[in-house]
């Protein structure tokens, strides 16, 4: 069931005509729902959700959400743009991990009033982790719950394309930082990041990493930048002191994964799951790699006009994913 806050929220926002916040609220019940177990309930919320939004718009022209702002000029090649709509409910996170996002979205909503104190919200934020695990994701829900937009800076642009330029151009993307507020998400952090003489010891890219340090010190703007690596170990020492928060990431559980199985399948109905033995069959698998193997039963379940599944479907497709995970690692180019 929604929370007392939840219907609290969704009674003010529909009061105060505000359709945005209203979709977003009922977007968490569902979200909350379907991480419950409760799929079927969750698939009719969204779809209810879907649909009032479809309707919305046909009556209501003025009432359009307000336009992404998108990158002009050269930055079109530097910046992709976006507003996510991702929460962090719909994120599978350890207690702490979790907290931690709860703060630094907690401190970037009183900005003014930390600010006033003279101290500084919580806002360049560094997180390490193996691939899969939700750094990304994370970026979006952190642009989804603070209702701003979330801009992925191409670092290959960034790098290769423009190599004598490099410096030049992250002055360009830290001008937009600082006029254009959003989550500014610098992926592969490694490849500017990396230890002097560990793997890039180019004067190129060492001088690309100082300007990154030093217009990452003086930036004072109110956006939130966040750098993310599966590589921390390739990263200069000189990094991590300059974030105000090293976020790790990691596998899941067994918890964990039961929690993103049953959250993934929102919507599809799972026949007497035995979730202990898939959790077994699961352990070392990564979110994203668990996310694709419901996915694929899903397809697999649709493609052959069933509308259920049983333990053995999702078994199949995990174990699947276990044998890619063990042929990747004796591949030559890993
Ligand atoms: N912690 C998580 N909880 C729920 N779903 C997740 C989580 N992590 C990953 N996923 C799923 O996997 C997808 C890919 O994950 P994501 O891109 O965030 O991983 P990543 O850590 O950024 O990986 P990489 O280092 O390869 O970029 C997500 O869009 C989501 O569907």
């Amino acid at each position: 069931m929604a929370s007392a806050d939840q219907l609290k929220a969704l009674l003010k926002s529909h009061i105060d005509g505000d359709d945005g916040h209203f979709y977003a609220v009922a977007m968490q019940v569902a979200a909350h729902e379907a991480k419950l177990g409760h799929g079927k309930l969750a698939e009719d919320l969204r779809s209810m959700i879907d649909a009032g939004k479809v309707h919305r718009s046909a009556v209501s022209i003025e009432k359009r959400p307000t336009p992404i702002i998108q990158p002009r000029g050269e930055m079109t090649t530097l910046l992709d743009a976006s507003y996510p709509k991702a929460r962090l409910a719909e994120i599978v996170l350890d207690i702490t991990t979790e907290e931690h996002l709860q703060r630094i979205i907690k401190e970037q909503r009183h900005f003014a009033k930390i600010q006033a104190h003279g101290l500084s919200p919580r806002r360049k934020i560094l997180l390490v982790g193996p691939p899969g695990t939700g750094k990304t994701l994370t970026a979006s829900v952190l642009a989804g719950e603070l209702g701003i937009p979330l801009f992925v800076v191409r670092l290959d642009a960034l790098i290769t394309k423009f190599m004598g330029e490099t410096a030049a151009k992250l002055r360009q993307v830290f001008d937009s930082i600082a006029s254009v507020r959003g989550v500014y998400f610098f992926d592969e952090f490694d490849a500017i990041g990396a230890q002097r003489g560990f793997v890039n010891d180019v004067g190129e890219i060492r001088r690309v990493l100082n300007s990154f340090l030093q217009m990452l010190e003086r930036d004072e703007s109110n956006s939130v930048i966040i750098a993310a690596t599966n590589h921390p170990q390739a990263l200069d020492y000189a990094l991590f002191r300059r974030f105000d928060d090293v976020i790790e990431y990691g596998l899941p559980n067994r918890t964990q994964i039961i929690e993103v199985l049953k959250f993934k399948l929102s919507g599809f109905k799972i026949v007497k799951p035995v979730w202990a033995s898939l959790a077994e069959i699961a352990e070392g698998l990564s979110h994203a790699e668990l996310t694709r193997a419901v996915q694929d039963a899903i397809k697999d379940a649709v493609i052959h006009d069933r509308n259920t599944l049983t333990s053995a479907d999702l078994k199949k497709m995990l174990r699947e994913r276990q044998i890619m995970k063990q042929r990747k690692i004796f591949t030559p180019e890993t």
